[in-house]
């Protein structure tokens, strides 16, 4: 059977386990080796990021280096138009072949504005969109005909994830953390403790550069 790839897109400003700790969960729910974190350099729906790129990337190396699940991938690093998924999947699609299963990861809040992306529809003609439970967000979709093309796309199988190369939606059962870079950022402009949200290299690295102060 073709492996199922993972990219799990986001601004990571800073990267929490609320992003690390249901992915991992979703791994073995799904049977993927491996999943490439993607942060993006110019997020389309959001103001910029307090740190910079680079220093995001850093906070990724740091936080993924004793867990070989995880992977980084620069491209969105090296592009300076808004980093829209449609295009950057579209890249991947063009790599990686016709048949290849292809995935991307969001949290549930994603889910709730994914019809306002660019080029929405056609992310399904690329990958698989795999979503992870976030608590506050409500399961379902609030519009009748959005909550319809979901049902059109959903999946509640690992295997039609593995055999076919794109196209579906898989609601993941996956544990709720709730942790959110903005609450990181507003407890550390507070000089509050953030040990139970992020792993210590991180928070570490975010003291030495003297970031969110
Ligand atoms: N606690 C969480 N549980 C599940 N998914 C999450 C969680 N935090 C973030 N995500 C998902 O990870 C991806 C990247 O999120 P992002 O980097 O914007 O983090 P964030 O915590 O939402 O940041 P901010 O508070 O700055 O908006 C998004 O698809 C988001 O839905
Ligand atoms: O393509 C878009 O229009 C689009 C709009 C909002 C978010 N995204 C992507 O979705 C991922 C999660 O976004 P964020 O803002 O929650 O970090 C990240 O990879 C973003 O680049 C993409």
């Amino acid at each position: 059977m073709t492996r199922l790839q993972a990219l799990f897109g986001g601004t990571f400003d800073p990267v929490h386990y609320g992003h690390l700790k249901p992915v991992e969960t979703l791994a073995n729910l799904v049977g993927l080796d491996r999943t490439i974190l993607m942060p993006n350099n110019v997020p389309p729906h959001r103001p910029q990021p307090v740190a910079s790129s680079a220093q995001r990337k850093k906070m990724l190396e740091l936080a993924i280096a004793d867990k070989p699940l995880f992977g980084l991938d620069e491209r969105e690093l090296r592009r300076d138009t808004p980093s829209w998924t449609s295009q950057t999947l579209q890249e991947w699609r063009e790599e990686q072949g016709a048949d290849k299963p292809l995935a991307f990861i969001i949290g549930q809040d994603s889910l709730l504005t994914f019809h306002t992306w660019h080029r929405y529809e056609t992310i399904l003609d690329y990958a698989h969109v795999l979503v992870c439970r976030r608590p506050g967000y409500p399961s379902t979709l609030p519009d009748p005909d959005r909550q319809a093309w979901l049902e059109r796309h959903l999946t509640h199988d690992p295997e039609a994830l593995h055999s076919l190369p794109g196209g579906k939606i898989y609601l993941a059962e996956t544990p709720w953390y709730d942790i959110s870079s903005t609450q990181i950022r507003e407890r550390l402009a507070r000089q509050q403790s953030c040990h139970d949200l992020l792993p210590f290299a991180v928070e570490e690295y975010i003291q030495q550069q003297g970031l969110y102060q």
